[in-house]
């Protein structure tokens, strides 16, 4: 019998070839076509069963099969067709939960994507419950005044602005730590972190709160995990070589004590980064990763929850409730 490392290094020595070749005649296209062929995992708990945590009990697991819809730890992935709105919206109305987002709008990414995305917010974020919009700025004035629903506010609060682009970014851990502490504690029991450069097209609703939240990178929920895009320098506070999935920085959430161990984690690994003079491959997000690998979190969101056209169409993509926008690195960039 063939050992299985030999046959495991043939079929990857063939998939590379196949790729070179639909490579070079039909570009970048054709690799995202074929990794949307390669299976993800499956949810390991036995057919049938119900998670036990009271909301997520509602969950059904088994209403989608193409795709995983637990985590090996027993954590639900959330998908269209697993859940009902209406259970999961009745259920936090009558909990009173109210939930704050946070978003950064620092230099010309005030006026490139803070309006499109808020007005989106209103349509499709957690409607129907007390929402608090945070907005963090170094230029105050500018933001555009935006009438909101009942029960929904906004507070502006006013950061530095850092020299480089990837400082406004990984500096974001800290002042969502410091606001968790100074305002949101009081007022709401979750928290979601966004990036700014997205927009809202679908529901992104009470399903999606859970102690600890994260959001399966759209790029990478079918590439093998030997491609992740980790930080593989082991000077870094954010190096790892193994991982469970790869999590995207573009939306994280949960309660706000939970959310803040991430913060304050992820702030204290990208300073300790500074004193050693390193920075990790993907800055914020590498830590990011780093942290829900040592705490898994309890619920993860599938891409349809931050997903990019980019990509082009998926089958098991079956809606979009939040896309990414336009990249404008040259133009709005330090
Ligand atoms: C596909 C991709 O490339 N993803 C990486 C890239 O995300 P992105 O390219 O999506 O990063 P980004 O440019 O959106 O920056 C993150 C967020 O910081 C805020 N912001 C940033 C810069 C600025 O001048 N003003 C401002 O307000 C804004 O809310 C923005 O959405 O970079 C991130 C930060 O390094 C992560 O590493 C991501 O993995
Ligand atoms: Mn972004």
């Amino acid at each position: 019998m063939r050992p299985l490392h030999r046959t495991k290094g043939f079929v990857i020595l063939i998939f590379c070839t196949v790729l070179g070749l639909l490579m070079t005649t039909y570009g970048p296209n054709s690799i995202r076509f074929l990794e949307g062929l390669i299976p993800m995992d499956v949810c390991p708990l036995p057919y049938g069963r119900k998670l036990w945590d009271g909301t997520d009990g509602f969950l059904d697991l088994w209403a989608r099969t193409d795709v995983q819809t637990c985590t090996y730890w027993g954590a639900p992935i959330i998908w269209e067709g697993m859940f009902d709105p209406s259970v999961f919206d009745q259920l936090h109305k009558e909990k009173s939960t109210r939930v704050a987002l946070t978003v950064f709008a620092v230099g010309r990414y005030l006026d490139a994507y803070l309006l499109p995305f808020l007005m989106s917010a209103e349509q499709y974020f957690m409607v129907g419950l007390p929402v608090t919009y945070y907005v963090f700025t170094d230029y105050p004035e500018k933001i555009p005044s935006l009438k909101l629903g009942q029960g929904r506010t906004l507070e502006v609060i006013q950061v530095a602005r850092e020299n480089r682009w990837q400082d406004v970014s990984m500096m974001r851990m800290k002042t969502i730590t410091d606001a968790i502490d100074g305002h949101i504690h009081h007022q709401c029991e979750y928290v979601f972190c966004f990036d700014v450069d997205q927009i809202f097209t679908g529901r992104f609703g009470s399903e999606a709160l859970g102690d600890s939240v994260a959001l399966l990178h759209s790029f990478y929920y079918h590439r093998p995990k030997m491609f992740y895009t980790y930080d593989h320098n082991p000077k870094s506070e954010a190096y790892m070589d193994k991982g469970d999935f790869y999590y995207h920085a573009a939306v994280f959430g949960g309660r706000w004590q939970k959310v803040r161990n991430l913060t304050e984690a992820c702030y204290q690994g990208i300073m300790k980064d500074k004193e050693n003079e390193v920075e990790a491959l993907w800055h914020d997000e590498s830590h990011l990763n780093k942290y829900l690998f040592l705490h898994k979190p309890t619920k993860v969101l599938s891409p349809e929850y931050c997903w990019s056209m980019f990509i082009g169409h998926r089958n098991d993509i079956r809606v979009h409730r939040l896309l990414w926008a336009q990249k404008q690195y040259n133009a709005l960039r330090n």
